[in-house]
């Protein structure tokens, strides 16, 4: 007889955000969880900040006849009758099982795994929700692409979740077009799930930021201020296979690390990079001024993490999808490059671009250009980073596009 104890208890899955990305990730693990019924139960929760719609003609959900279609409805009941996100995913079809919430703590009501997933701006405001209703247990999973800075230093998006959630948090990352995978097109992504083994009471710091000496070391949240509890022996171990499990699709090819800092620094960092490629795209320049404003990013995406973040794995932004792979399909088609690049070709701002063509979707590279620049300048380090601040000095009208060569010449 078998001494292995049963799992009679099934891990229930939320995805908090239902943007382009919120979306499309919500689509792929409730595709999955039906795929593995003795892992994951079979509804996924998407908490949806709620929204008046109206379904568009080229929806495919779209029929004239149809009330529905005839006057502004609530995006979260119009995502659970015709299962698409008229707004932020049109012409997917969501599987079944995805039921969208306009309500974030019954939404996550049970949940032993949360995948967070909206623009990183409204990360806190959604823990701010969150808090006091989550299983103590739960894991979480960050997509969300930026950082987190105050006066305390830089912090990854995952710490500050996990921190202010008591929960572990990883990070998923990689060249991810949002639109391309939700129709079923084949790319890589790059996990960072590490938790404490076997929960321990006294979890060893993973990726804590470093130099203390410049006062930096903001607390991480699988440091000691974290009481992390252990997953109830009647789930379903969340090891690095039933990870995989629930994100990886025949599309969708997922590769499991442990740099936690590195797959988070290369989502948000790519950002700033895509912009420049925007402004030199936009200015007529051609592939050649693009490559350079890629190689120089990448490099300072490296340094970047090497600097302030002690476990960060060089190797991670070279061999991982959330790294050179990242900086290239954003610098390609990303919207912080198209809105960059439309811009620059108009003589308007980005944050124009962003209001007129986006939709409601929104970047993440203003306002990343704006926090990285912050930090480095409390640290002096701005000039140690000069494609990263000439960014943001374009995005002040201090410097124009047409300054980045100059500006991130190594002068002899
Ligand atoms: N769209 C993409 O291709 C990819 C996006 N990402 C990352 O995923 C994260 C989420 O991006 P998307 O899902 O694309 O979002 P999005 O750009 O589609 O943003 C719109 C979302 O923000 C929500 N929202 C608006 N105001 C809000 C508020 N006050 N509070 C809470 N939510 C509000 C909207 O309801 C909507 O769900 C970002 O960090 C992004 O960088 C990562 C990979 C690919
Ligand atoms: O992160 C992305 C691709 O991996 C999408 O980037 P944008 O937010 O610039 O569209």
């Amino acid at each position: 007889m078998s001494t292995l104890s049963a799992n009679t208890k099934r891990h229930r899955v939320t995805v908090v955000g239902s943007g382009n990305w919120g979306s499309t990730i919500a689509k792929v693990v409730a595709e999955n969880v039906l795929e593995f019924p003795n892992l994951f139960e079979s509804e996924v929760q998407m908490w949806v900040h709620e929204e008046q719609v109206t379904i568009p003609k080229s929806s495919p959900s779209y029929d004239p006849a149809s009330e529905l279609c005839t006057k502004e409805q609530p995006l979260s009941a119009l995502i659970n009758t015709v299962h698409e996100n008229v707004k932020y995913l049109p012409g997917i079809k969501l599987p079944d099982n995805l039921v969208a919430n306009p309500n974030i703590a019954d939404s996550v009501k049970g949940s032993t795994i949360l995948i967070f997933n909206l623009p990183h701006q409204f990360i806190k405001k959604a823990c701010d929700g969150l808090e006091g209703h989550i299983v103590p247990f739960a894991r979480g999973i960050s997509c969300i692409k930026g950082v987190e800075v105050s006066q305390k230093g830089v912090r990854l998006l995952s710490d500050m979740i996990g921190e202010r959630l008591g929960i572990y948090c990883g990070a998923l990352s990689g060249a991810n077009i949002a639109s391309e995978i939700a129709q079923g097109k084949w790319s890589e992504t790059t996990v960072a799930y590490d938790p404490p083994a076997v929960d321990s009471r006294h979890p060893t710091p993973r990726h804590s930021p470093t130099t203390s000496s410049t006062n930096l070391g903001m607390t991480p949240a699988n440091g000691e201020k974290i009481k992390l509890q252990a997953l109830p022996s009647d789930y379903p171990p969340l090891s690095h296979e039933n990870m995989k499990h629930l994100f990886h699709r025949p599309y969708f090819h997922v590769r499991i690390v442990s740099d936690v800092a590195g797959v988070s620094l290369g989502g948000a960092l790519k950002n700033i990079v895509a912009i420049a490629a925007g402004y030199v795209d936009g200015l007529g320049w051609g592939d050649n001024a693009k490559a350079a404003v890629m190689r120089v990013g990448i490099l300072e995406e490296v340094k970047f993490g090497q600097m302030f973040f002690s476990t960060v794995k060089a190797s991670t932004f070279t061999s991982e999808s959330c790294g050179v792979a990242d900086v290239i399909t954003s610098c390609m088609g990303g919207r912080n490059f198209r809105c960059a690049k439309m811009a620059t070709e108009r003589g308007v701002s980005i944050a124009e671009v962003e209001k007129n063509e986006l939709n409601g979707q929104v970047l993440q590279g203003t306002t990343t250009a704006k926090e990285v620049n912050d930090f480095l300048s409390s640290q002096g380090k701005e000039k140690e980073f000069p494609l990263f601040t000439a960014v943001y000095n374009i995005l002040q009208g201090k410097n124009k596009p047409e300054d980045i060569p100059s500006l991130i010449e190594v002068k002899d």
